[in-house]
């Protein structure tokens, strides 16, 4: 059926003038409005099937094409990041919706107290990505620090020319990791960084006597000695009033020019003007970004031009393994709520 769905575009709204596009959907299944464009448009294509199990999925294109009468049929709206807005309108233009699935653990794309102010519970999915996210905050810091995708290049390109001495990486066994947010991603790296024999630090709002114990981690209770003291910095805390541009130009001075950035957290937790200027002025030796804004980054972006940074289009939880749990997860929560019943992660404010 979602493929069904997916090839109804403009065509049909001229089909003989006699079926609208909700009359060929099948509504015997619950209803689900989902992003299926964007960067992880093709996550709903891969495991469709592990939804279409209960629900009749309406990708959002479809449902620009004939909202009038597809809106009422809408019982729950599964989202990827930001890529569909769950604005007020959406929420007025849905009065069958009971709820708004996030795959993903980050909420910050959505208005909570709006959202529940309609009725509608807001669920997300927790614990799952922890490791992929965490995983790739390893393969981000050890790309950048031995400049795997500069190299990857070369071999593609050299013409038997030496490498050049900007080639040259530098070493993550033994260096030191700062690591902002102790979360349990946060945490999830620092486990990883133990094998590697680095010097552990961390910032975070509480301290975690716990987690420090079991990796070895230092606390910093002040960012700026974390910032003064580290050759890597991970930045893994959630989006937030107060974490918003949490790293600027002050901030990345304070870091030391042989340093690198790296973002698995939200895009606008770094000051992204600030990082370009930092990153032109060798401020910090590299930054490797899974996120930024906006997402994705528009072609020209000045980020993009620099040759001491990767950019990553925000792939945190995409592996395959990871990302059909969310799904999984995403229609158990989406099912607890339909069925009158307390989803098993809900998003409370
Ligand atoms: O929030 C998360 O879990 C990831 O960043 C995916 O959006």
């Amino acid at each position: 059926m979602f493929h069904l769905i997916n090839r109804l575009k403009t065509p049909l709204l001229s089909f003989g003038g006699t079926r609208t596009i909700c009359q060929l959907i099948n509504m015997e299944k619950p209803c689900i409005l989902a992003t299926t464009f964007g960067a992880h448009g093709g996550i709903y294509k891969c495991f469709a099937p592990v939804v279409e199990k209960h629900f009749t999925i309406i990708p959002y294109e479809t449902f620009l094409l004939d909202q009038k009468n597809l809106s009422e049929q809408i019982n729950a709206v599964f989202v990827w990041s930001s890529a569909l807005k769950v604005d007020r309108d959406l929420m007025q233009s849905l009065p069958n919706l009971k709820v708004v699935v996030n795959g993903g653990v980050g909420v910050d794309h959505l208005d909570i107290p709006m959202i529940n102010s309609f009725g509608v519970k807001v669920c997300n999915t927790p614990h799952v990505v922890d490791n992929a996210t965490a995983d790739l905050g390893m393969g981000l810091m050890l790309a950048s620090a031995r400049k795997i995708v500069e190299g990857h290049h070369y071999s593609l390109t050299h013409n038997n020319e030496d490498l050049p001495e900007s080639s040259m990486g530098v070493d993550v066994s033994g260096a030191t990791l700062g690591i902002i947010g102790m979360g349990r991603i946060g945490y999830k790296v620092a486990r990883r960084a133990q094998p590697f024999d680095m010097k552990i630090l961390y910032h975070n709002r509480n301290r975690r006597k716990e987690e420090e114990r079991a990796v070895g981690a230092m606390y910093c209770a002040n960012m700026e000695d974390l910032l003064q003291q580290s050759d890597f910095v991970m930045v893994v805390v959630n989006l937030s009033p107060a974490t918003q541009k949490l790293i600027g130009a002050k901030e990345l001075a304070m870091m030391k020019p042989t340093s690198t950035l790296i973002n698995i957290s939200r895009g606008l937790v770094v000051d992204q003007d600030a990082l370009v200027e930092a990153l032109q002025k060798k401020v910090i030796r590299a930054a490797a970004l899974d996120v930024t804004y906006p997402e994705p980054l528009p072609i020209g972006h000045p980020l993009a031009a620099l040759p001491n940074v990767i950019i990553l289009p925000h792939i945190g939880t995409h592996s395959v393994e990871t990302t059909q749990i969310m799904v999984e997860k995403m229609v158990t929560n989406a099912l607890a709520v339909l069925g009158g019943n307390q989803p098993p992660d809900e998003v409370k404010v």
